[in-house]
């Protein structure tokens, strides 16, 4: 879906993106993770050609993204906050759009409980509300691809948990997303997979797994038949209905198999930990 290679920018002569390269796979919800500054914006805009590259290959669904206005047919960008005159009112918003993408926006403003707040002000709403805003906004052209770039910085943790569980919906539609963010928690339950950037430089790229992927370390396991589990490992003990060991993911795992307990959902170490990790933090 998107593929980058060798991306560099260099602003004056201060190189931000230090050859650059990872890719989004479709079908994918891929976290683009590291602290403010370390490039994450200026990445998002020139994947979504509203910076021009200085060096480097970059494609998004096959196209060059820059001074190529039919990414947009497919593509829908969300920022932290809606960039549009703030004294325009909801319904004029999303009809302008549904204009633009020859779409009637009804039944989208319908289906994400806009209908009440239409008569309202961008200016006036809450930030869960505009971040809903922009993604009928985005949604009105039926995108393949969404990249977000801080989707959720402003949102209070209740709008935060509806922002991803509409990113999940929309992923079982079959939209691919790409959003970057330094707030980890709530991405973490999200994503399938990971690119991790620092200092202008790709530290990592690949599955949720490979990144939280430790040699050993603290696992929570959630099985079937807990008291067995603890007595097949001969070690850990139960926290909150998830057993917690310490051990060698694979093994432990492998050791449940043998003897007929399902393992239903394992946490490892946090992203948090990862992004240090593969950063040398
Ligand atoms: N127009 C510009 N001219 C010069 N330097 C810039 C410009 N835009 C960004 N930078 C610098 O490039 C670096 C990367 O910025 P960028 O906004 O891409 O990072 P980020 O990871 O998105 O961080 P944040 O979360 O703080 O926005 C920063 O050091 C920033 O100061």
């Amino acid at each position: 879906m998107i593929l980058a290679e060798n991306l560099t920018k260099v602003y004056g002569k201060r190189p931000v993106l230090d050859s650059l390269s990872f890719r989004v796979e479709k079908g994918s919800i891929t976290g683009f993770i590291g602290p403010n500054g370390a490039g994450k914006t200026t990445t998002i805009k020139i994947v979504t050609g509203l910076l021009k590259r200085t060096s480097g290959k970059v494609e998004v669904m096959g196209m060059d993204p820059w001074n190529n206005p039919r990414i947009y047919e497919k593509v829908a960008i969300i920022f932290t906050s809606i960039y549009h005159p703030q004294e325009v009112k909801v319904k004029e918003y999303l009809h302008d759009v549904g204009r633009v993408y020859e779409r009637d926006p009804r039944d989208l403003i319908e289906e994400f409980g806009l209908t009440p707040h239409l008569d309202k002000r961008l200016s006036q709403l809450s930030s869960g509300l505009a971040q809903r805003v922009q993604l009928v906004s985005a949604l009105i052209r039926d995108p393949d691809l969404i990249v977000a770039d801080e989707p959720t910085a402003n949102l209070d943790p209740k709008a935060r948990l509806e922002f991803y569980d509409v990113v999940g919906r929309l992923h079982r539609k079959g939209v691919t997303f790409f959003i970057s963010s330094h707030i980890l928690s709530e991405l973490e339950k999200v994503i399938t997979h990971v690119v991790f950037i620092n200092r202008g430089r790709v530290t990592f790229s690949g599955t949720i797994n490979q990144a939280l992927k430790v040699e050993e370390g603290e696992i929570y396991l959630l099985v079937d038949d807990p008291e067995r589990a603890l007595q097949v490992l001969g070690k850990g003990v139960l926290e909150g209905g998830y057993i917690k060991v310490f051990g060698n993911l694979r093994e432990v795992v492998d050791l449940l198999d043998e003897h007929g307990i399902n393992v239903i959902t394992v946490r490892r170490s946090s992203l948090d930990e990862a992004f240090k990790r593969f950063s040398n933090i």
